[in-house]
């Protein structure tokens, strides 16, 4: 075999010369962290007074999925170099090498598009305003602007994973009231107890990336206070509902003891001063009981609504 041979062959088993999967395609909306997006969209629709046809119901749901998954990939697109750096996402396709930035680019923009262009002509344009304003606070405010900036990005940029539910209401209704603001609220007080919890055992990844997340910048005694603020917050928010007479007693029952136990949680974290990832099993359990204590507490405000109608 001559040396041109060598090279095809090389090149061949290559996995950069492959064709993009479409698992690849699938990774890049991030669809772990979306199933919880889209049930709170889900959870929001069918909350909302008057009901949808089921259709309609699912083209919904169908549109917020491929808008915050367009957001996914559009946030992989423009983290590529960054994405390089840390352990946890180097495994991704643009920088494992299996896709190109190009792909990835035109990927989220005609999905970015479709979905809110689809979710207009289905549901209704306020819903489908709100749906556009997500996907550019998350690509533009969170990611472009305040992620690589200060450490209050989650904060402010986390505004844009609260707006599912609010969105799922709006495109019942047209309009948005005071259940789908409380809503908003829970999710954007839970969302920095939920990202630092995570933050604190994946520190040194972000601090190599360069990326300033609290713990890194401010260090970790001020993170785990701010994990017990942001948490204290969060549990006005989640009993706001309760206190409003927005919901009845499933979700007030649910509420309560769901957050007594986060608030445990991130009490006990908050009051620790490990710095070791390897011995950060309390900040691990804050971090997954966060996601399953949104499932609970968005299931219960619908199974309320649905018995107490
Ligand atoms: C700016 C806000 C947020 C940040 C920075 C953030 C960050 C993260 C990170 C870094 C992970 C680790 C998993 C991974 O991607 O490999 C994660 C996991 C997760 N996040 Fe968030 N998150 C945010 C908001 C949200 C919101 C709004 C939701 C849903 C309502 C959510 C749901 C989840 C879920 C379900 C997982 C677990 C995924 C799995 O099982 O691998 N996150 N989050
Ligand atoms: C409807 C709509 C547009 C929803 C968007 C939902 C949204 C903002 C989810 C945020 C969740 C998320 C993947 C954060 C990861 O942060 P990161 O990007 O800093 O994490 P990484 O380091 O894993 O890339």
């Amino acid at each position: 075999m001559g040396r041109g041979g060598i090279e095809m062959t090389t090149a061949t088993l290559d996995a950069r010369t492959l064709p993009a999967h479409w698992r690849d395609f699938l990774a890049l909306t991030k669809p772990r962290v979306m199933t919880l997006v889209v049930f709170t969209g889900l959870c929001g629709l069918l909350a909302a007074p008057g009901g949808i046809h089921p259709i309609l119901g699912f083209t919904t749901i169908l549109c917020i999925a491929l808008g915050a998954g367009a957001a996914g990939a559009l946030n992989q697109w423009y983290e590529a170099e960054i994405d390089a750096q840390m352990k946890r996402t180097a495994g991704r396709p643009l920088p494992a090498g299996r896709m190109d930035r190009q792909s990835a680019l035109h990927f989220g923009v005609g999905l970015s598009f479709f979905s809110v262009i689809l979710l207009g002509l289905a549901a209704n344009w306020l819903a489908a305003a709100i749906l556009a304003v997500s996907i550019l606070f998350y690509v533009i405010v969170y990611t472009m602007w305040l992620k690589p900036r200060t450490a209050q990005n989650i904060v402010i940029g986390g505004a844009a994973g609260a707006f599912p539910p609010v969105i799922g209401w709006a495109a019942v209704t047209g309009d948005v009231s005071a259940l789908p603001v409380a809503l908003f609220a829970l999710i954007f007080f839970w969302t920095p107890p939920h990202f630092w919890a995570l933050a604190l055992f994946v520190k040194t990844d972000y601090a190599k990336a360069g990326i300033p997340m609290l713990p890194v910048v401010a260090g970790e005694v001020a993170t785990r206070r701010q994990i017990w603020l942001y948490t204290a917050i969060m549990a006005a928010a989640a009993m706001a509902p309760v206190l409003l007479r927005l919901t009845g007693p499933i979700y007030g029952t649910v509420a309560f003891l769901g957050t007594a136990l986060f608030a445990i949680f991130a009490f006990q974290v908050s009051v620790r001063r490990e710095s070791d990832p390897e011995k950060m099993q309390p900040e691990r359990r804050l971090f997954k009981y966060s996601i399953l204590y949104l499932f609970l507490l968005f299931g219960a405000i619908v199974i309320d609504r649905w018995v107490f109608a």
